[in-house]
């Protein structure tokens, strides 16, 4: 018998998440069905677009939504015997009863110094999207400038070093100075703390007086007034995501890249 702990949406956000939003609730799981598998959480992502989806997709009691990587315990599919790794969509919970095909196996070659945890990260959607939105969208070329905002998080360090990998020159921005020592680290040309310099504008200018090719825009901090007269002609911008509004009560007033988003 196994016993699932699963973190729940108690209410609904309002504003900033709080603790007493959630509850921890306690579940006796049924014993696997042919072609299902019991799996044991070792690592939970949590990601920005749980604070809009939770709104449009979720009601008060669901288990909050979310990817893990997880370790088979208890097996009734032949492609997934207990011991193995996966990643699956069963949300903030322990342990779960999944069918075998909504399951993505950790390649069993994975290198034994390397965390599985970056199967939800850099190996995994975040990552994904950092690439996606670069080739597909941005359509990235050798020798481009282009920025990238939330630099130091899940997606913008990933869409940094892609950018460095493919020889282009990255100005990147964060808003701490911890966070911007570790842009340089990493390697990016240039990077800033967006909340202390005395201009955006000017810190924009002079990272790249030739203006920007691509802008790989995570946040919706900086006004559309700022980023687009620096934009080269024939730039491209990747709307990815808007962090700083999706705790807003209200919407923002004025312009933004971001008002197609929608979940
Ligand atoms: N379109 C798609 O398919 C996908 C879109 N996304 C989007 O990409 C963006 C980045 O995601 P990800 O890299 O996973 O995020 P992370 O959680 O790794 O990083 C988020 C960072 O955003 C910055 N930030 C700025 N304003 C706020 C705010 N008001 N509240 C919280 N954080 C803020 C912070 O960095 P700092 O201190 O530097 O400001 C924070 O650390 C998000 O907008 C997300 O929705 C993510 C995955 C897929
Ligand atoms: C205005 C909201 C913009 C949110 C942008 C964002 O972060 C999107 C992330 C998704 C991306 O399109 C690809 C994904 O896998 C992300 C999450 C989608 C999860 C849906 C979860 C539903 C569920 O588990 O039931």
């Amino acid at each position: 018998m196994v016993i699932s702990s699963a973190w729940t949406l108690r209410q609904h956000f309002q504003g900033f998440p709080k603790a007493s939003d959630f509850q921890l609730k306690k579940e006796t799981l049924p014993e696997p069905k042919d072609g299902e598998v019991v799996v044991e959480a070792v690592f939970l992502s949590v990601d920005p677009y749980m604070r809009p989806y939770s709104q449009t997709k979720m009601k008060e009691g669901d288990v909050m939504i979310g990817e893990q990587v997880a370790k088979v315990i208890k097996s009734c599919h032949p492609s997934f015997p207990v011991g193995c790794y996966v990643t699956s969509k069963c949300g903030w919970r322990t342990h779960y009863v999944c069918r075998g095909a909504d399951l993505t196996p950790v390649p069993p070659n994975w290198p034994k110094d390397v965390s599985i945890s970056l199967a939800l990260g850099a190996i995994g959607m975040p990552g994904l999207t950092a690439l996606l939105g670069l080739e597909e969208v941005c359509e990235i070329k050798k020798g481009e400038t282009l920025l990238v905002n939330a630099a130091a998080g899940a997606v913008g360090s990933i869409v940094g070093q892609i950018g460095k990998l493919k020889g282009c020159t990255v100005v990147s921005c964060a808003g701490t100075d911890a966070k911007v020592a570790y842009l340089k680290e990493l390697g990016f040309d240039h990077a800033f703390n967006y909340k202390t310099v005395p201009s955006l504008e000017d810190a924009l200018k002079k990272a790249a007086p030739n203006g920007y090719d691509c802008y790989f825009e995570n946040v919706g901090v900086i006004s559309p007034g700022v980023v687009m007269p620096q934009m080269r002609e024939f730039g491209r911008i990747a709307v990815c995501g808007s962090i700083s509004m999706y705790n807003d009560t209200t919407p923002q007033k004025g312009i933004a890249l971001h008002h197609s988003l929608q979940v």
